[in-house]
């Protein structure tokens, strides 16, 4: 749904932030108390009795409460803007008045929220609106309806005694906002496994790049340019340590972001004790945290593989899984980028090439056949 009434935009009060700044604090979560304007009452004045408006001067319908609007915008990044937002309150309509004279709309809140973002209401955790674009608008809450004035039933079809009321209630409550990354691939893996030098190796994209776990706190987006002036965006996202999804480490908190990327491209260091139990503890998580994400096209990268020769590598293909493709890259030495770009492009734009997961209950048939 977009917002119609333009002429009003320039007078709303904005709830925006100064873009650039906010990257370095990154706030994916708020609790927020908003509530939509009251319509106006119309005007009933000088009537003589109740539904005969003929008797009496014109008295105008009240006006709309203001709604509390959402509105995309790509320049930002986080929620931080609105931590200090505890209430958003739009104005109240006015008051129909004599002369026919219709109330002015009370004036309407917009918010201004990353791609990406998606706000639900506290009590009983229905999404109640989703940004996804630039500049689109959503009316999250809207005002209450004005009431009518007498004028209203001067005409013989206007005779419904309900809108002779004052002005409807707006809504108001408890509602969250929520962001959750907008990336085409997104990288999974434990901290120190080179998410962040991938990120800024093969994207324009500067993140924080050190030899200790968690130097990564915030997701980081890059996009990355590929062959014919296509591109995808990548996120890094922070580490994953076995327990995430309960709390451990920087906890579950960031998994929400990988919900929204299609192709999720998990890195597993050269140096790892073993691969393929980094790969299982990893899978384990986001399993955890929502099972729906084992439905995503992965993707293995060994990272660092500048510390492997071709023994090691073939020893490291034997042990991981054949239904995910894997390749061995180093963010130093270039190795396997382009192969990595190619095979992460193919899984964007083929759906067939899906990983497919044995489902339980299958497993459960085919050992009871077995047996
Ligand atoms: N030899 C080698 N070292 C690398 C490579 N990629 C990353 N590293 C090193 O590995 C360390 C960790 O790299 P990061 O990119 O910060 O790792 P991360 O996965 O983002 O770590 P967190 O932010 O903690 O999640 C750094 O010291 C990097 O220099 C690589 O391709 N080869």
């Amino acid at each position: 749904m977009r917002f119609a009434f333009k002429k009003y935009r320039r007078k709303q009060p904005r709830l925006s932030g100064n873009n650039i700044m906010e990257r370095g604090n990154f706030v994916d979560y708020i609790r927020i108390y908003s509530k939509s304007g009251k319509g106006g009452a119309g005007s009933m004045h000088f009537m003589r009795t109740k539904f005969n408006a003929q008797a009496g001067p014109d008295g105008g319908d009240g006006g709309r409460g203001g709604h509390v609007i959402l509105r995309g915008n790509a320049q930002l990044w986080t929620l931080l803007h609105l931590r200090w937002y505890k209430n958003v309150i739009a104005e109240n309509g006015e008051n129909g008045s004599g002369d026919n004279c219709t109330g002015r709309f009370g004036k309407d809140v917009i918010i201004e929220v990353p791609l990406g973002t998606i706000a639900r209401d506290e009590e009983t955790g229905e999404v109640e609106a989703e940004i996804l674009e630039d500049g689109q608008e959503i009316i999250w809450m809207p005002g209450g309806q004005g009431g009518r004035g007498n004028a209203y039933f001067k005409s013989p079809t206007n005779q419904t005694p309900e809108y002779a009321q004052p002005g409807m209630p707006g809504l108001e409550g408890w509602k969250l906002l929520e962001l959750k990354v907008l990336a085409d691939v997104g990288l999974v893996g434990f901290p120190n496994a080179g998410k962040s030098t991938l990120l800024s190796s093969i994207t324009a994209a500067k993140p924080k790049i050190a030899n200790y776990a968690f130097t990564t706190l915030t997701p980081n987006l890059g996009m990355v340019p590929y062959r014919d002036e296509k591109s995808f965006i990548m996120a890094d996202l922070p580490g994953i340590i076995e327990g995430a999804h309960e709390g451990k480490g920087l906890g579950h908190r960031f998994l929400r972001h990988i919900e929204r990327n299609p192709v999720l491209l998990f890195l597993i260091p050269a140096d790892s004790a073993d691969h393929k139990k980094e790969f299982d503890i990893l899978l384990n998580e986001l399993e955890q945290y929502n099972p729906e994400l084992l439905d995503k096209q992965f993707l293995l990268a060994i990272s660092k593989s500048d510390m492997l020769d071709d023994e090691l590598k073939e020893a490291i293909s034997a042990e991981l899984p054949e239904n995910v493709p894997h390749v061995f890259i180093s963010s130093v030495t270039n190795q396997g980028l382009t192969e990595l770009k190619d095979m992460l492009w193919s899984a964007l734009t083929d759906v067939s090439n899906r990983t497919s997961w044995p489902d339980e209950e299958e497993e459960e048939d085919e050992e009871e056949n077995e047996a």
